[in-house]
């Protein structure tokens, strides 16, 4: 088994690349599936614990997946088996997404069901209240949800009840080889919602409106394989942002778009952080003094939920009281016990965090609770007094690539060992 040890006191400076989004390149590579012609080719996808798994998924369903280099090449134009069995699902939620685009194409699919996590119980009634309404049957049974029709689809108004981003993009595929116009209202408006929708496009769907809360859909006969490159990852430039600015450092962080991040550039620069855009990057230039401020996690544009963990690690080095709401997830604050394990003074009130800072944060044994808290704890660690352990590494790798190379590259005192190398880190530091 494998831990991260940081040891704390280094400022970061340098520059750092960005990979392809996480939560775009699932949707996409789940949406290839669709394509009865051609193949898919998807550049910018980064090497990923979850691009692995989906790729599992959609190769136990027939399709013919390569990845080489950054490039993931779809061929899915065999016929398609339309299961995914729990071994999946049970690693990765998104493996929910090929839903729509089997519903789509063969009028069937049968999906475990996706279990609660570590930041809520995330249901999927949602995406399955939007499929029903496009005519399909839904069946819940034995760990499976089934979903099926006779014929096509059949377009439909749909509105979420919350702009769901799973939802929106799992309507989104299934209409868009159903029978006429489907519009999704209240629909999520996240940047990866429309990275999908431009691939949809490409391969011959028409869509309109993705990005805005009405998603318009044209349903077409057939869809064909294209090339694609996904956008970049904004929640990881947000985490490289976070380092920066709590290490008082100066990064530049690379393939970064700031338009994606702008409540979060909004907030870190209530903090006193200096945010300036350079090239086809970001620069960050962290203060000497952290200032709190206030957070509500929104679904996009609002301050999103997957850099609320790391900015509570920044708050903790900010002078004054600082509140962080999380409105999207009901449980998303496992991380507080961990960086209580580390000296810090929080305060759960219902849906609350009240932060008081800053503190002498402490090295500990600490884990990851899910991804962006195990880069949370990173980010607590490169300040710490000594040296942090971080463990339950498979959290972290879903969502960052060589994330300890690229903290090292920066100037991180920071490794990934074996169990036992640890031991001895940590014996060492005790002598
Ligand atoms: C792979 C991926 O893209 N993951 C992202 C996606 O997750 P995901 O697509 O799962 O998140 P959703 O936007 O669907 O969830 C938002 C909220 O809606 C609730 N809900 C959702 C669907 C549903 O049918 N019923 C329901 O009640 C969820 O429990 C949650 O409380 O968006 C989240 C919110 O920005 C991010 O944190 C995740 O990183
Ligand atoms: C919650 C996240 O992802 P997922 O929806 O894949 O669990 C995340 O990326 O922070």
């Amino acid at each position: 088994m494998e831990n991260i040890i940081v040891r704390g006191g280094r400022q970061l400076n340098g520059t750092v690349r960005v990979e392809g989004a996480k939560n775009a390149v699932l949707p996409v590579i789940a949406a290839s599936i669709i394509a009865s012609e051609g193949k898919s080719v998807i550049h910018e996808v980064p090497a990923l614990a979850d691009v692995h798994t989906i790729n599992q998924v959609i190769k136990h369903m027939n399709a013919d997946v390569e990845y080489e280099g950054n490039t993931v090449t779809v061929d899915a134009t065999k016929p398609l088996l339309t299961e995914a069995p729990f071994e999946y699902v049970r690693k990765m939620r998104a493996s929910v997404l090929v839903l729509g685009p089997l519903l789509a194409r063969y009028g069937h699919a049968k999906v475990a069901m996706p279990g609660g996590c570590a930041i809520g119980s995330r249901p999927i009634d949602l995406h399955l209240k939007g499929f029903e309404a496009m005519g399909a049957e839904v069946h819940v049974g034995n760990g499976f949800v089934e979903v099926s029709t006779n014929g096509r689809l059949r377009g439909a108004k749909i509105y979420l009840d919350m702009p769901s981003v799973g939802a929106t993009e799992n309507i989104m595929m299934a209409a868009a080889l159903a029978k006429g116009k489907t519009t999704i209202e209240n629909g999520a408006k996240e940047p990866e919602i429309v990275d999908l929708a431009n691939y949809l496009n490409k391969m011959g769907a028409k869509i309109t409106g993705a990005g805005t809360e009405t998603i318009k859909i044209e349903g077409v006969e057939k869809l064909h394989g294209v090339e694609h490159s996904i956008i970049p990852d904004r929640i990881e430039a947000g985490t490289f942002m976070v380092a920066a600015a709590i290490t008082g450092g100066n990064v530049l962080i690379e393939n970064a778009e700031i338009e994606h991040i702008r409540a979060l550039v909004s907030k870190m620069e209530e903090m006193g952080v200096k945010i300036t855009e350079e090239g086809t990057g970001i620069r960050v230039i962290g203060p000497k003094k952290l200032k709190a401020t206030d957070i509500k996690t929104l679904p996009h544009p609002g301050f999103p939920t997957d850099m609320q963990s790391q900015m509570m690690a920044l708050m903790l080095q900010a002078a004054g009281t600082g509140v962080i709401t999380e409105t999207v997830f009901e449980n998303r604050f496992m991380h507080v016990e961990e960086f209580r394990r580390m000296n810090a003074k929080l305060k759960i009130e219902g849906r609350s965090v009240i932060v008081e800072g800053p503190v002498e944060l402490q090295g500990a044994e600490v884990a990851a609770t899910d991804l962006r808290a195990g880069a949370a704890l990173i980010l607590a660690g490169l300040v710490a007094d000594g040296y942090t352990r971080i463990t339950s590494l498979h959290h972290i790798d879903r969502g960052y690539v060589d994330i300890t190379g690229k903290f090292a590259r920066l100037g991180a005192d920071i490794e990934r060992v074996n169990q036992d190398e640890t031991k001895e880190i940590v014996e060492k530091q005790e002598v």
